[in-house]
């Protein structure tokens, strides 16, 4: 339901071979995030990496973000011990990389199943997510948006999607905007949430809000990112408008007033309410409560 939807605006990446960066990460306010064992951590530092993760995950209060984790890839020779790990730790999502078939995505929940069982977490507790990196994973987004019931997201890794495509990422991102679309409708016809990728230079400001703007308008859930200053920018882009909190207000009023006269529809100013727009509604309210624009009982906060 729209109106009880966890917040993903912003996924945020920590190199788990980096003990300050993890021990502060819970500062920032990202709505998830994720310590990664995979490409920011060098093969000599693996099983360090792994194992500082798991320690973080038993020490530190990370307040309400969702943790997630970035395992290895399923053709090297760590992702079983990482699984083993994380599962163990109580981590609540996993991130497969470089995900480029529902197949995949069934060999690690079979994986993911038997450590839950293995360390008694109740089985179906861990959650899993995949990245997009590559042209097949692209063509099979559908499948593997849709390969378990563990899934809650799929998201685009531009990085090393574009150097699979033979091109480079470019300012205005036309060569993203197929897999972005593929991507975003594989999500929401599975019903799971839709990650746009990383923005890697930490200097373009004005690169990261227009880019931030543009997945913001095609639907996308949050974006994956590399620094805490981009966390603001995010959910200033995601922020609803005062307009848009009072109109989601006199939605939410007027159907409630609707549903006790019996009716599920409603006109406001001659304009038809039914439950597409309720459900925006609903959505801008979650939006505003994060934002902290409205109060306890849903009342926009004048600045
Ligand atoms: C880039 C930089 C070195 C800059 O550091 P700097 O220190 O110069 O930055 P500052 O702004 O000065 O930091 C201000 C304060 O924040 C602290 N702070 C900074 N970053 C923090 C952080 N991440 N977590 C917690 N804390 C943080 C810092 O310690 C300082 O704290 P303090 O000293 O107390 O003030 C740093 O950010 C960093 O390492 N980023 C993560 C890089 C990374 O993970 N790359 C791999 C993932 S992409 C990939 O793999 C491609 C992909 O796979 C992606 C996909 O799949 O989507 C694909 O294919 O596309
Ligand atoms: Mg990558």
């Amino acid at each position: 339901m729209a109106g009880t939807e966890l917040l993903r605006r912003t996924m945020m990446f920590v190199p788990g071979n980096n003990p300050g960066l993890i021990k502060d990460a819970g500062i920032f306010g990202a709505d998830s995030i994720m310590f990664d064992l995979e490409d920011a951590v060098s093969l000599a530092e693996k099983d360090a990496a792994r194992y500082l993760v798991y320690q973080a995950l038993q020490r530190f209060d990370y307040g309400e973000a969702e943790l997630v984790v970035r395992i290895n890839g399923l053709d090297t020779p760590f992702y079983q011990n990482d699984i083993k790990a994380m599962v163990k730790a109580g981590i609540d999502v996993i991130r497969l990389p470089k995900t480029e078939s529902a197949e995949m995505v069934a060999d690690l929940e079979k994986l993911v199943a038997a450590a839950e069982e293995e360390f008694g977490r109740p089985v179906g507790s861990t959650h899993l997510m995949a990245a997009i990196e590559s042209a097949k994973g692209v063509v099979n987004a559908n499948e593997i948006a849709a390969a378990s019931d563990r899934m809650i997201g799929i998201a685009l890794s531009a990085e090393d999607y574009t150097t699979d495509m033979k091109t480079h990422r470019y300012p205005d991102g036309q060569e993203l905007l197929y897999a972005r679309n593929v991507i975003l409708h594989a999500a929401r016809a599975a019903g799971v949430a839709a990650f746009d990728t990383v923005f890697t230079n930490l200097d373009d400001e004005e690169g990261f809000i227009r880019e931030t703007e543009l997945i913001h308008q095609l639907g996308f859930d949050g974006k994956s990112v590399i620094n805490p200053r981009q966390i603001p920018l995010v959910n200033q882009v995601y922020q609803p408008s005062k307009q848009e909190i009072l109109n989601a207000q006199n939605v939410m009023a007027a159907i409630e007033e609707a549903q006790r006269r019996g009716s599920g529809v409603i006109a406001i100013n001659g304009q038809m309410v039914d439950r597409p727009v309720v459900m925006r509604a609903e959505r801008v309210m979650n939006l505003a409560k994060a934002n902290h624009l409205v109060n306890q009982e849903g009342q926009y906060i004048e600045e």
